[in-house]
């Protein structure tokens, strides 16, 4: 088949992936690519392949020439994201025979030729988080973002050792915490499970913030699956430790990451922090409290770029209302002098250093240290971190 008629099968099949997407609203595009692909199994590896690539890439313009056809669409963001486009070729052919262009190159040559305008990719720079670097920001949501590895400090070595034999490509960031390309199948790989964790290059970070010490007590109130926790116990394992979090299904989650890490001693609850939190917790008053709360999570889009152009800005207000009401609840819970370490994984000012100012009126809480973990500048997540001391 020639490649003009296979792009053009290929354009046609995303066409009506994208229409069927748009049907499922709020489904994360990763799960519902797996669901399509298993729909559609006359499609060759390959094709399937390349056509989730394309899907990925359409969805990195954002909201950028979003008056062109689709077709033109799929070439603009082929072509910016990668240097062996095909589709670009056939159907930009006024920007070729720039193939190894640099991404400033390529925008200029687009912007010049095309409908395309790279400060209509993502919208909401003025909301960003102050001292992100809003170009570097918006190049950031073309590039798939890396897998990180945190090793556990008793297993790092061993599991370097596994890594090398088995000739997976990694970097060793410091002693516990490795880079690997996206896509590597750690789970395929013997005798290394429960001696690691997935977790972001930026999550990492936040754990400069818990400084806990042995035999206190500590509440991870948005505990998730557990990445905070996991964290705060490696670093500090004497912590007494209650993981809560609204949903339960993510809390089992959690209870078999414990198990692989071969932790037992623990206390978990199901508590909407949204609703009053002594009905469950009584007094208790802790020595700690991590509060990694649910944000829009615009600090990860590199890794969900469809969420670029469904987003709804009013949902910012609507989770820093939510951030709000929740810390105050927590708080109750905080021992005078001790801390509060509010995470979110969002790039937005709103959500970040509003939060922490507003939970600083009224004198109950004082800031010690701050900052936003800019994941954009290596291929991370951007989040941010504060930690607050309980007046
Ligand atoms: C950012 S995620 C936590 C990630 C987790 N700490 C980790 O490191 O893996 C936010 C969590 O807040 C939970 N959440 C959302 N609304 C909540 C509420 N009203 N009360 C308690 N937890 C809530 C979500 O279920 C989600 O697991």
């Amino acid at each position: 088949m020639s490649v003009e008629k296979r792009i053009g099968q290929q354009i046609r099949m995303v066409e009506r992936l994208l229409a069927e997407y748009k049907q499922m609203s709020g489904i994360p595009l990763a799960r519902f690519l797996t669901g399509f692909h298993k729909r559609n199994r006359q499609m060759g590896s390959r094709d399937r392949r390349e056509i989730s690539r394309l899907v990925y890439r359409y969805f990195r313009i954002g909201h950028a020439a979003s008056q062109s056809e689709l077709p033109m669409r799929l070439a603009i963001a082929d072509f910016l994201c990668d240097s062996e486009s095909v589709v670009a070729p056939l159907l930009l052919p006024s920007v070729y025979p720039v193939k190894h262009a640099t991404f400033e190159e390529k925008v200029a040559l687009l912007e010049e030729h095309t409908p395309f305008r790279l400060a209509e990719v993502f919208p909401f720079y003025e909301r960003l988080s102050m001292g992100i670097d809003t170009a570097a920001y918006t190049k950031s949501m073309f590039v798939q973002p890396d897998l990180f590895i945190r090793l556990y400090r008793m297993h790092a070595k061993a599991v370097v050792s596994v890594l090398a034999s088995e000739g997976i490509e990694y970097e060793l960031l410091d002693r516990c915490t490795a880079v690997l390309p996206n896509g590597t199948a750690l789970e395929r790989v013997d005798g290394i499970s429960g001696k690691y964790e997935v977790q972001d290059y930026s999550s990492q970070q936040t754990g400069a913030y818990f400084n806990a010490e042995p035999g206190e007590s500590w509440w991870d109130a948005c505990a998730g699956a557990g990445g905070k926790s996991l964290l705060l116990l490696d670093n500090h394992p004497g912590v007494n430790l209650l993981v809560s979090d609204v949903r339960n299904s993510i809390l089992r989650n959690l209870d078999g990451r414990f198990q692989r890490a071969g932790i037992k001693t623990y206390r978990r609850k199901i508590i909407d922090l949204t609703k009053d939190t002594t009905a469950i917790l009584g007094s208790e008053r802790f020595d700690g409290i991590i509060l990694d709360a649910p944000c829009s999570g615009s600090g990860t889009w590199s890794r969900t770029p469809e969420m670029i152009s469904s987003f709804d800005t009013g949902a910012i207000r609507r989770f820093a209302d939510q951030q709000k009401q929740i810390a105050e609840n927590v708080i109750n819970h905080l021992k005078p002098g001790k801390p509060l370490v509010y995470v979110t994984c969002s790039a937005f000012a709103a959500e970040n250093e509003q939060v922490v100012a507003y939970l600083q009126q009224g004198g109950k809480l004082k800031l010690e240290c701050a900052e936003v973990l800019h994941g954009y500048r290596r291929r991370a997540d951007t989040m941010y971190v504060a930690r607050l001391i309980k007046m």
